[in-house]
């Protein structure tokens, strides 16, 4: 019995290896991109890019190299092309695209903007959210909504005045709290928390971790998910944190849907939420009110959206300030001008006036260095196929680009790893050359919906914390802290913090 056994286990094992092997021979000799540049070992097996994405900080960071080495147009995977110039970037992701994204189930965002595949679909969502991030609405609800959360944000740091404060964390604290406010008009709390350690925003801090290796396997990770729903959530809590601070930011967002359907009356079309705007379509325009689910899991999108990515920018920005004694210098001269009351609040479109060129300048490089969502943005050629760079790829191919790669290409971005704020401070044409090289809100049908609030948190939060306090990170922060890795957004390796010191002038 145990030598059919053996017997078996060897069949298989050698079938197995023969398997893999005409595979390789397949994807090297006679697949279709067979002719396309790229090391041998990425075309002939993922194991290549998994180990960069997954035991080093990210392909990303290999890509300028390879692309180097084999030119503009490369395979990186046995069925993935990437491509490096800015006018493919433009290709892939313009207004209109028929190049299509790839879903994979995931629980939370399932049924979301970020979801949908087709252009068709994405416009038909983005027709509802978009007036709602527009600048316009989120400069008439800024004195009642988020600006609160900001009092609140400087409020808690005068409270910690002479301390040690975790940036990472407060920064999360305050996106969170404020997208959560503007979305849905309710909250976590974060930012009551003391010395701004939310558990929800730590344990939703974990998550982010898992992104790449979910790339991987993306119905393993589904199937996971679903089997920790099932588990008592006691136990969810404990043993998967990341999930259940995921979970109770969802929570806030389906409260709200729930109350606001059973609760007709309270819709408030004068500051709504972004639900109350989905609850109510505007049948001329032929727009229906997506399922709940789908509501949800936009909630849900925004919070995962918008949260890390502003708060790294954010650090981003801190970091390179604070080390800086000549920025930081010019950045007070014009906040101290500007605002010549330290307790002045000053809203966001004053923010955008002459008298803060500056502090605009250090924004925009604050963004360009912390790269958004700096990997591969996965997209699908279409069925008629591409042409780029005079190389024509079959319809269906993957193909990727990313951001990382556009926000540092030397030619445009001298010396491209040094923040230089200045670099923003030129002629109208050199700074529309740079805008648009810079991709960080990435572009076109499927570009950030978020990108007016995103904004307006980065000048309030940069002019009014750089004009109330001083932040020392040196001896509290290395370099090697803020270095960062790809889990979808950027992931620095340690946490922002820095001594807090209140400004009396
Ligand atoms: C500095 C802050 C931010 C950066 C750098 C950023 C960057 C990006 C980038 C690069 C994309 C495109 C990703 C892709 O094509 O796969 C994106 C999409 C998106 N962003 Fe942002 N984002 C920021 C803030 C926000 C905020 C505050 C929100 C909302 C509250 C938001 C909501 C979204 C949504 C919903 C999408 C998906 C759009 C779609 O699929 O059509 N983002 N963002």
């Amino acid at each position: 019995m145990s030598l059919i056994c053996l017997q078996s286990f060897l069949y298989a094992f050698t079938a197995s290896i023969a398997y893999i092997f005409l595979k390789i021979i397949y994807r090297l000799f006679f697949h279709p991109l067979r002719q396309f540049p790229g090391p041998k070992l990425a075309a002939a097996t993922h194991l290549y890019s998994a180990y960069y994405d997954l035991c080093t900080p990210g392909l990303i960071k290999r890509l300028p190299e390879m692309h180097k080495n084999y030119g503009p147009l490369i395979r990186i995977q046995p069925y993935e092309l990437h491509v490096a110039d800015l006018a493919s970037y433009n290709q892939i992701f313009r207004v209109g695209t028929p190049f299509r994204r790839i879903w994979h189930d995931m629980e939370f965002l399932n049924g979301s903007l970020q979801s949908k595949e087709t252009l068709p679909e994405t416009k038909a969502r983005r027709e509802f959210l978009s007036p709602f991030f527009s600048k316009a609405a989120i400069l008439r609800s800024e004195p009642f909504l988020h600006r609160q959360k900001m009092a609140k944000f400087l409020a808690t740091l005068e409270k910690l005045n002479g301390t040690v404060v975790d940036f990472f964390l407060a920064f999360r604290c305050l996106t969170a709290d404020l997208i959560m406010d503007y979305c849905f008009q309710s909250d976590v709390n974060a930012l009551d928390e003391p010395g701004f350690r939310s558990d929800t925003i730590e344990k939703f801090g974990e998550g982010t971790d898992m992104a790449l290796v979910g790339t991987y396997f993306p119905n393993f990770f589904s199937f996971v998910n679903k089997m920790v729903s099932l588990l008592p959530a006691k136990m969810q809590e404990e043993k998967f944190p990341a999930i259940h601070g995921f979970r109770t930011m969802q929570n806030v967002a389906r409260q709200r849907i729930e109350y606001l359907i059973s609760n007709p009356e309270k819709t408030n079309t004068k500051v709504p939420t972004m639900f109350d705007l989905m609850l109510n379509p505007d049948a001329a325009k032929g727009q229906v009110t997506p399922p709940k689910r789908d509501m949800v899991a936009d909630g849900t999108l925004m919070i995962a959206a918008g949260t890390d990515t502003t708060a790294n920018t954010l650090g981003t920005i801190l970091f390179h300030v604070t080390q800086s004694p000549s920025i930081s210098a010019k950045l007070l001269s014009e906040l101290q001008t500007a605002i010549p009351d330290r307790d002045s609040v000053v809203d966001s479109a004053t923010l955008e006036g002459p008298a803060f060129t500056y502090t605009r300048a250090v924004v925009k490089e604050g963004l360009r260095l912390s790269y958004g969502v700096p990997g591969r943005i996965i997209r699908k050629t279409p069925p008629e196929g591409a042409t780029f760079n005079n190389r024509f790829i079959p319809g269906g191919t993957i193909v990727t680009s990313g951001i990382y790669l556009q926000n540092t290409d030397p030619n445009t971005f001298p010396s491209p790893f040094i923040f230089d704020p200045e670099r923003w401070l030129c002629d109208t044409e050199t700074y529309k050359l740079r805008d648009r090289q810079m991709q960080s809100f990435s572009r076109g049908s499927r570009g950030c919906i978020g990108i007016n609030l995103a904004y307006a948190t980065l000048h309030l939060t940069v002019a009014h914390l750089f004009r109330r306090f001083d932040v020392q990170t040196e001896g509290f922060t290395t370099e090697a802290d803020m270095e960062w890795h790809d889990c979808f957004v950027t992931a620095p390796a340690g946490h922002i913090k820095g001594l807090v010191k209140r400004r009396d002038d």
